[in-house]
């Protein structure tokens, strides 16, 4: 059962706030927000797409739908933006609060195996199975547009994020080849098991940063040829601001995730962005062109 919090009309689209509970996330509330665009309250035979935004380190579904300013693309390119949290809330984990980098609002996007998080640290099988599937009832295809379908009356779908939630995107696609038709990030946690952040992450929710490299880890998961082949794509957009304190620090290193890309046969088109940080301010700057990219993906027949 899927409660709708609240409801804003922001250029013509829908802004949605919904909140549902999750048997990923252990029975917790989760909460996410839609951007609903015209097109999709008038849909006919045309299928519109959809288009998940993961966000970064300490925020909920709202960064994004209040700072990015994506609603004008958004009901000009006739996307439907689905923007999740970044963890459970209130799993009762003893410290889940204590850093800005670890617990609530930093989920990473993995299936915790430690003890202590298991149960409710569940962000990439709410991000990848759980969520399509609520946002698939709220939103189903008209009956017409399935029938149209020449194959499956889903929507095509694609994803993208900032940081954290880069991160998230560039797994969440790579791990599910054939499910999202493109990825693009910003400033993403491109080699996590070769960060600080990731490293914590990995250690704290899945017992070792070797297990993390093994199964979340972006730079490791291009690098198999294979992988990136079944999962077609001409290229994957990465916008990088250049003076992001962040990837000054080590955090991001998308260099890394290029090399291993590019000796896999997988073209990323990295911008570095010059005089930009790590902020929404620069997420608002680029968003219109990490949307228009993913609607000539998701509008290709
Ligand atoms: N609070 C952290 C930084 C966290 C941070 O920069 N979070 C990014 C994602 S990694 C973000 O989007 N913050 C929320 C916002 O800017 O609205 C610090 O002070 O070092």
């Amino acid at each position: 059962m899927v409660s709708v919090l609240s409801k804003t009309l922001c250029f013509g689209c829908e802004v949605q706030q919904v909140e549902h509970e999750s048997a990923a996330l252990g029975g917790l509330k989760a909460v996410f927000s839609v951007i609903v665009p015209p097109c999709l309250r008038s849909e006919g035979e045309t299928i519109t797409p959809l288009l998940y935004y993961l966000s970064g380190l300490t925020c909920t579904d709202q960064n994004f739908i209040q700072k990015a300013g994506a609603c004008r693309a958004a009901a000009q390119h006739g996307v439907l933006i689905v923007a999740p949290d970044t963890s459970p809330r209130g799993a009762g984990v003893p410290g889940e609060d204590d850093a800005y980098d670890f617990g609530t609002g930093a989920g990473f996007y993995v299936n915790a195996t430690a003890e202590a998080y298991r149960k409710h640290y569940r962000m990439y099988d709410y991000v990848t199975r759980e969520l399509p599937q609520v946002v698939h009832e709220m939103f189903p295809v008209p009956a017409a547009a399935a029938a149209a379908a020449a194959s499956s009356p889903k929507r095509p779908s694609s994803i993208f994020g900032h940081s954290m939630g880069g991160h998230g995107a560039l797994v969440c696609a790579l791990r599910n080849p054939g499910v999202y038709r493109s990825v693009s990030a910003f400033a993403p946690i491109a080699h996590p098991s070769a960060c600080p952040w990731g490293q914590k992450a990995f250690q704290g929710y899945l017992g070792s940063v070797e297990a993390g490299r093994a199964e979340y880890d972006a730079t490791e998961l291009v690098r198999d040829a294979q992988r990136v082949r079944q999962c077609g794509w001409d290229t994957i957009l990465i916008d990088q601001g250049a003076e992001d304190n962040f990837l000054h620090a080590g955090q991001l290193r998308p260099e890394d995730f290029v090399q291993a890309a590019e000796s896999a046969g997988q073209s990323v088109t990295l911008r570095y962005q010059p005089g930009y940080d790590h902020s929404y301010f620069f997420i608002q700057t680029f968003v219109d062109a990490h949307i228009a990219f993913h609607a000539k993906r998701l509008h290709a027949q």
